[in-house]
């Protein structure tokens, strides 16, 4: 791939396309403008943008990554039912091919930790400028909200900056790492979570997470440490959202998640159930062996159970046909597998992107059963605030052909840099029969692919 930059006389392609579009712009749509660019690192080209609300997305599987810097429009509120009504308006007015970014927290309800404010509660963003590439061709496109002033895209287009060339420097070793719960807190939340599950009460499952923050010498960065988890973990959606910094370094969301919350393209919908792990192994006898393990868990299949029941349950009244793969199979990850269900569905008349996220977040993937108990419980036991992590993590839009589409994540195996801090966050699912130790030796290998790229792994896996 070259890493040749847009220069200065590669954006005249976008000067002419913003000129013609603005000529039959009639101001109540959203403007977008593209032309064709010189094809580079995506990441390269974001980390070398200034700006805010700089961020990136690759789609599971997908040679499609987009990254976009500044916003035309952004509609944000506490909570999805209050972004409603705006963002249908904004998702009503956008061309083909356009997307606005998505990140929810992942209980809206609870108190917000300061180190998640930037990034608000639920915060759909209409890039300024958005950068695509699949590695051989690639375009850049400018936005214009309805009633904006063609100035605004004019500037931008002129502020674009070169592709930073891909960081191949070591990323610093931390010097020092805490855990949130420690080990003794989380046998006490463990103990209070396998007491309220085996009573007669209605909770069945719960998922409880921890957090691992640890500190270096220097400014962590993120698009260095993203660079190198997607080429650790295939099979992955891939993402990056800024946040903040006016007056000092902006925050970054970033997560390598193998779970979709939903896809859309046009009324079909596809959404699934990843619960249930076990970790792979290095020789394929033990590699076999813990796949027929996992496949054969009857303490796994009901905790993934859960996850199908409330999916089917949530789009039941949201579509006309809804078919599931029937059993399970493995999701095979590079360092782990889950038990997986896909689901695909007709959305019925009327029914938009919002609505599928507003049912399916969140699943019992990274929740529980009942939801709103287990939501009780997460609040009531973790030590910290989710913010992003498990969130929904994404774009909604449109297609090439103008329909709706849409593509959200769970943003869970994700991580937050703050400067000089990381903290990185994973949970899993407990049921009755789970093992204290043996889910946090599990929570302890899905923070492992960061913690792997850092070169932590022999301190991340001990
Ligand atoms: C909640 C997480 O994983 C979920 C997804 C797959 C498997 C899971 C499990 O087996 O517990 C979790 O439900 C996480 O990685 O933070």
């Amino acid at each position: 791939m070259s890493n040749t930059a847009p220069t200065p006389l590669a954006l005249s392609p976008l000067r002419r396309a913003l000129a013609d579009a603005l000529r039959s712009w009639d101001g109540r749509s959203v403007l977008r403008a593209e032309a064709p660019a010189p094809p580079a690192d995506a990441l390269g080209w974001l980390e070398a943008q200034a700006g805010p609300h700089r961020a990136y997305w690759r789609g599971r599987g997908e040679a499609e990554a987009r990254a976009s810097v500044g916003a035309a429009a952004v509609v944000e509120g506490l909570t999805l039912e209050a972004v409603a009504a705006p963002l249908g308006r904004l998702l009503g007015a956008l061309p083909a091919h356009a997307r606005l970014t998505a990140t929810a927290r992942f209980d809206a309800r609870a108190e917000g930790g300061a180190e998640w404010a930037p990034f608000g509660a639920v915060r759909f963003v209409l890039p300024r400028v958005e950068y695509r590439t699949d590695g051989r061709a690639a375009s850049v496109a400018v936005h214009l909200a309805p009633g904006e002033a063609p100035d605004a895209a004019r500037a931008a287009v002129e502020a674009l900056r070169p592709s930073a060339a891909p960081a191949t420097a070591e990323l610093p070793l931390p010097f020092m790492r805490r855990d949130d719960p420690d080990r003794a807190d989380w046998g006490r939340m463990l103990r209070w979570a396998l007491g309220a599950l085996s009573s007669a009460g209605p909770l069945q499952k719960v998922v409880l997470a921890r957090r691992a923050r640890f500190s270096f010498e220097e400014a962590v960065d993120p698009f260095a440490l993203l660079r190198r988890l997607e080429a650790a973990t295939p099979r992955c959606f891939h993402a990056l959202v800024e946040a903040g910094g006016a007056d000092r370094a902006p925050a970054a969301f970033l997560t390598a998640t193998p779970e979709r919350l939903f896809r859309l393209d046009g009324r079909t919908v596809e959404t699934e159930a990843v619960a249930g792990t076990r970790p792979r192994a290095a020789s394929d006898a033990d590699d076999d062996r813990l796949r027929d393990e996992l496949m054969g868990s009857e303490k796994d299949r009901r905790e993934h159970g859960y996850v199908r029941e409330r999916i089917a349950a949530a789009l039941a009244p949201l579509t006309v046909s809804l078919d599931d793969d029937g059993d399970a199979s493995a999701m095979t990850l590079a360092r782990g597998r889950h038990l997986y269900t896909g689901f695909r569905g007709t959305l019925a008349d009327g029914v938009g992107a919002l609505d599928v996220l507003r049912a399916l977040h969140p699943t019992p993937a990274v929740g529980g059963t009942p939801t709103p108990l287990a939501l009780d419980a997460i609040d009531r036991l973790e030590p910290f605030d989710r913010g992003l992590y498990a969130g929904p993590v994404g774009w909604v839009g449109r297609d090439g052909a103008g329909r709706e589409a849409a593509e959200v994540a769970v943003g869970i195996r994700s991580g937050l840099v703050e400067g000089r801090t990381l903290s990185l966050y994973s949970g899993a699912g407990i049921v009755v029969g789970s093992d204290p130790a043996a889910e946090w030796a599990e929570i302890e290998h899905k923070i492992g692919d960061f913690a792997r790229v850092l070169g932590l792994t022999d301190r991340a896996e001990s």
